[in-house]
């Protein structure tokens, strides 16, 4: 929450690291680090970027206070020169990054991060704890939304989020990537995003009978009245009850706008296309009959394809959680060391067993190519900061591990966006995060990017991430040098 300074919420190694890049070599050598991550959770075909804006006003407050410095004093670990260090401390650099809503893709970074090392290495636990979460969620939330086909889902989960933290930022990710509300008050205030709901059982459960707690409710609330209806027996009791109401309503004169049923237990798709029969029967047929009851993505499909009459949901622990998948799994990897003689980036690499584990070296851009008439995504290409691509040149992308896998792209048939954008330089914020609202907006656009085939499901389509030709040379003649000098 906003209030907290979150300057210590790192791992220790980042601390001790810093106090040896102070001490040991050059503190002030400018290094770039990339924040990117492997695969695409719950095996979706992309992954939208959210908690940027969290990560600003980390980097903005980033400062060690007398009692931090206290503190770390009690550890044992820290000389005085150090810590003296710390009490001056303020991010100096620059960084680089995809907006919120954006579809990314597994290799490509979505924060670039080029500063003094030791600053750069600090903010990696804090960075990753944000971006890592907000994205799992707002990801979930893509799945949960495309499986609703258009009707309204509301976000539900602060109760069993794993902690308030998760709760706000959570429905902050959620509506991001297309909810149409959140339950969670704080998340509505501080984001000034819709907020949503109807009534717990509990409501029912407190008056002598179903039907005086109906009446109550749509006395207090004509105009968001959605009651709900399986406290004792949906069908013979809470939708015979509601229809009661809604009868009583439109005698009175009321406006009927906004109002309806929520089953919360049961055969969802019976008990809807009965309730559905029931309500039309009595001229109610634009009621809405809302869902929730531990749904996710796959049961609201299959709840679709049971011909279920649902056309509003209620989703908590599943998103919220993100259950099926809890971890988003972004890393954070030095790139490149700046030259101090040459002025030049020395590009590094981290080698592994697993081709697809090694990391892309150098200081690097990311450009999004797209079908100049469809609009959709063709691939991304990994380059080197600098690289120029021209849309009136014709252009050969290639799979960086099975290169012979190629992609001829004819002059003028394509078009090319940059994905970075600047948000910190020399330290000062030089982005101005766009409201939760409007993100969600862009969300929706780049979702339409994608091709359908990248967006189902089950077995969704990989979108290529190549690398420029320059930037698959570097590495490579990396990877040879190493081994050369590692015989
Ligand atoms: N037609 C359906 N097809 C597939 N899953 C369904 C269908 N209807 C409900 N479900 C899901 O089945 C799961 C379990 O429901 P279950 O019947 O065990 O409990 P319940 O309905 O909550 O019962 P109660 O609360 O009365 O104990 C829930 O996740 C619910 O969303
Ligand atoms: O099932 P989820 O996807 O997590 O959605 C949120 C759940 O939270 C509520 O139940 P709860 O039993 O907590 O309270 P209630 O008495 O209002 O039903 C609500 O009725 C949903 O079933
Ligand atoms: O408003 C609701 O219906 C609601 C809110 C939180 C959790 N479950 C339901």
């Amino acid at each position: 929450m906003s209030q907290r300074n979150l300057t210590l919420l790192t791992d220790l190694y980042e601390l001790t690291m810093m106090q040896g890049y102070f001490k040991e070599k050059d503190a002030n050598e400018t290094v770039i680090f990339d924040a990117f991550y492997r695969s695409n959770p719950s095996g979706n075909g992309y992954a939208i970027s959210a908690g940027l804006e969290q990560v600003i006003e980390y980097i903005k407050d980033l400062s060690f206070s007398e009692d931090d410095v206290d503190y770390l004093r009690t550890t044992g670990l820290f000389e005085e020169d150090f810590l003296e260090y710390l009490r001056k401390f303020k991010f100096s650099g620059d960084i680089y990054a995809i907006p919120e809503g954006t579809v990314i893709f597994p290799r490509e970074p979505i924060i670039k991060v080029i500063a003094p090392i030791m600053e750069a290495q600090l903010v990696e636990t804090a960075l990753l704890t944000i971006i890592n979460h907000q994205s799992l969620i707002a990801t979930k939330t893509a799945r949960v939304v495309y499986a609703a086909a258009g009707d309204g889902v509301m976000e539900f989960g602060l109760r069993r989020a794993q902690g308030p933290d998760a709760g706000i930022y959570g429905a902050r990710a959620a509506m991001i990537a297309g909810c149409v509300g959140t339950s969670n008050v704080l998340a509505g205030k501080m984001f000034g995003v819709p907020i949503k709901g109807t009534h717990a059982h509990s409501w029912i459960m407190s008056f002598p009978d179903e039907l005086t707690a109906f009446r109550h409710y749509a006395k207090l609330y004509p105009t968001s009245c959605i009651l709900l209806v399986d406290t004792y027996d949906t069908l013979k009791s809470g939708v015979p009850n509601a229809i009661k109401v809604f009868q009583e309503m439109r005698e009175k004169g009321i406006a009927l706008t906004n109002y309806g049923i929520r089953l919360d237990s049961g055969d969802l798709a019976y008990l809807s296309k009965k309730a559905k029969r029931m309500l039309d029967e009595a001229g109610f047929t634009d009621a809405v009959i809302s869902a929730s009851n531990d749904l996710d993505e796959t049961l609201i499909n299959s709840l679709k394809i049971q011909g279920a009459t649902i056309n509003s949901w209620g989703v908590g622990t599943n998103l919220i959680t993100s259950k099926d998948c809890p971890s988003f799994g972004g890393v954070y990897k030095l790139a490149a060391v700046l030259d101090k003689k040459t002025g030049q980036f020395t590009p590094k690499i981290k080698l592994s067993e697993n081709a697809e584990k090694i990391t892309n070296p150098g200081n690097k851009e990311i450009k999004r190519i797209y079908n100049r008439e469809t609009g959709k995504i063709i691939a991304d290409l990994i380059c080197l900061t600098g690289e120029t691509l021209k849309e009136s040149d014709s252009l050969l992308l290639f799979d960086p591990i099975e290169t012979w896998k190629k992609t001829y792209l004819a002059p003028n048939t394509y078009t090319i966006r940059d994905l970075l954008v600047q948000v910190f330089k020399g330290g000062e914020c030089v982005y101005d995060s766009p409201a939760v609202m409007d993100i969600r907006e862009y969300c929706k656009k780049e979702l339409s990017t994608l091709w359908e085939e990248s967006r189902r499901l089950v077995n969704p389509h990989q979108v290529h991430v190549d690398l420029s030709k320059a930037l698959w040379e570097m590495k490579n003649q990396l990877l040879d040098s190493y081994h050369y000098n590692n015989p």
